[in-house]
């Protein structure tokens, strides 16, 4: 049976829902995990097709198809990439600054922004994504997903949001997570990524129109108020048109820039590239 991951963060609930709801049938077994988690279980071969970090994806472009029309993304703030911080960011020249081990592609773009928007350089540190913890020993801390939802409406410590930063710097949206499938995987099960590809679009076309109903579900699992939820699913965008895809080609120049990737990186879409 197709193994196809999960990320474990509210951001694609509105994906996701509608098939463990049953309401959109997909054959699979769903394994959920963390960015960093799903990218490294794709790697090993765990799994067929899932969501990992963009920048997991331009590491070894050579390992993977990337699923057309779908995305995790968002056009200026995206509300879950967060950076917190105890003192003003131009204060950070020379500081250390703790990132989420969970995360990859945010990794990369807040060593982007620093260098090359405020032309900053600070030392960054994997670290367990808990705030306070980060915050005792570093200068900033970044989180991601449900981590940074829940502690920007927890906590009052000021943070900038790197998709806004982002917006500001490039004018262009910014795409954090791809769906990718398995080359191996491909060999064997054309028609299978069809109906993945189909299913991926029906899901997401339900969790659009059945809004009230992925809210109601986001309200009883998240310490979250409503308001933040709506204004969440609004900022989070599914998308992979030409603007999203040239966007992330952007982003894979940058990271190329400041040391990131091995080798310059193109995106392969299934159905379009091969
Ligand atoms: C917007 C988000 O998108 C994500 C960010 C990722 C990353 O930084 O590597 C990977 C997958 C997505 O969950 C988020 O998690 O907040």
């Amino acid at each position: 049976m197709l193994r196809l991951g999960q990320v474990d963060y509210l951001n694609v609930l509105p994906i996701y829902h509608a098939f463990s709801s049953g309401a959109v049938p997909l054959e699979a077994e769903l394994v959920a995990g963390v960015p960093s988690v799903l990218n490294q279980k794709f790697l090993t071969g765990e799994l067929d097709i899932t969501p990992i970090s963009s920048i997991a994806y331009a590491r070894q472009p050579e390992s993977a198809w990337v699923l057309p029309d779908i995305s995790i993304s968002a056009d200026g703030a995206v509300e879950s990439i967060l950076l917190f911080l105890r003192c003003p960011v131009e204060e950070l020249a020379g500081k250390r600054i703790a990132v989420t081990t969970s995360s990859a592609t945010s990794v990369i773009l807040l060593r982007i922004l620093m260098n090359c928007y405020y032309g900053i350089s600070c030392s960054y540190h994997p670290a367990r994504p808990d705030l306070k913890e980060m915050l005792e020993q570093y200068e900033g801390a970044l989180l991601i997903g449900d981590d940074a939802l829940i502690a920007r409406e927890q906590s009052s410590i000021p943070y900038l949001d790197l998709g806004a930063l982002w917006k500001e710097m490039t004018g262009l949206p910014m795409v954090y997570a791809l769906w990718v499938i398995r080359r191996e995987y491909v060999a064997w099960n054309q028609r299978e990524i069809s109906r993945v590809v189909e299913a991926f679009r029906e899901s997401r076309r339900w969790g659009l129109t059945n809004r009230d109903e992925v809210i109601r579900t986001a309200i009883r699992r998240y310490p979250l108020p409503e308001a933040v939820l709506k204004n969440y699913f609004e900022t989070i965008r599914y998308d992979l048109d030409d603007s999203y895809r040239q966007a992330v080609e952007v982003f894979f120049d940058y990271a190329l820039q400041v040391g990131a990737l091995p080798a310059p990186a193109r995106l392969k879409v299934w159905g379009v590239d091969e």
